[in-house]
């Protein structure tokens, strides 16, 4: 798979490339991340202007069109895979685990990071990217909400986590919607807290009905919304691919 982050701010994603699963992922060529500054496409002034004041008046600035919709034209053009393109906003679908496993399934994914106020609705109105929100709090930037994206979908695909390490078990993977059981590993004893005894007890039907006792007990306390009799279907956004 490969991601092309349109971005301000190319550098942020620096230190997060190199680390261990994506930086093994990269490495495998299981996965491709290509950087692009927005304002290489700003028109050709002093200081590459990309933004510009909101008409009608308001605060802030917005990200212009013509240097937006050029630069996602030129780079979807840069490999013949055209990219599924999606808008980081507070305003866009909710991303969990059932999107993520879709957009796992793309073989290129363009995201836009926007900053200040966001783009002009124009860019909205002429790209029809999808436009997906990583929850109802607002970030200054999409950079963090694309760094999210990404991670969520790298670990989905094949031959990224070793069997061991498999996503499928993940709560919320793969309609599993129950919440993790508690997890434990050396010593057995630290300042009074100890392992429970089942889980040294090398009885493993008495482990998993032990765990799954716990992920029900857990799911109940946290998250009941998530059991089966309280789900509700994930209405798509408007502009959503189904
Ligand atoms: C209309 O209200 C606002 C519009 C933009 C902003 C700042 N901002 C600029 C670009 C950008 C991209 C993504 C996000 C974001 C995504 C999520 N889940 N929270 N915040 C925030 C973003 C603040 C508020």
């Amino acid at each position: 798979m490969r991601f092309d982050v349109v971005t301000l701010f190319p550098a942020i994603f620096d230190g997060y490339l190199t680390q261990s699963l994506l930086d093994k992922a990269i490495v495998r060529g299981l996965v491709e991340i290509q950087r692009h500054n927005l304002r290489d496409w700003a028109e050709d002034t002093p200081h590459r202007k990309v933004d510009d004041r909101p008409f009608g008046g308001g605060p802030g600035m917005l990200l212009q069109v013509e240097p937006t919709v050029t630069c996602v034209r030129d780079v979807d053009a840069m490999c013949d895979v055209p990219a599924r393109k999606i808008l980081l906003t507070p305003q866009g679908r909710r991303l969990d685990q059932r999107l993520a496993e879709d957009l796992a399934t793309s073989d290129r994914i363009m995201l836009m990071c926007g900053r200040y106020e966001g783009f002009d609705q124009r860019v909205l109105d002429i790209l029809q990217p999808e436009e997906i929100s990583i929850g109802d709090f607002v970030l200054n930037g999409g950079e963090v909400a694309a760094m999210t994206i990404i991670d969520a979908v790298v670990r989905l695909l094949p031959g990224v986590l070793g069997d061991e390490q498999s996503s499928l078990d993940d709560s919320f993977s793969r309609g599993n919607r129950m919440l993790e059981f508690p997890q434990y590993t050396r010593p057995r004893e630290f300042e009074g807290h100890t392992v429970p005894d089942v889980l040294l007890s090398g009885d493993h039907a008495a482990i998993a009905k032990w765990r799954a006792e716990q992920s029900r007990v857990k799911t109940i306390d946290r998250r009941r919304d998530l059991l089966p009799e309280n789900s509700k279907p994930n209405h798509e956004h408007p502009n959503q691919r189904s």
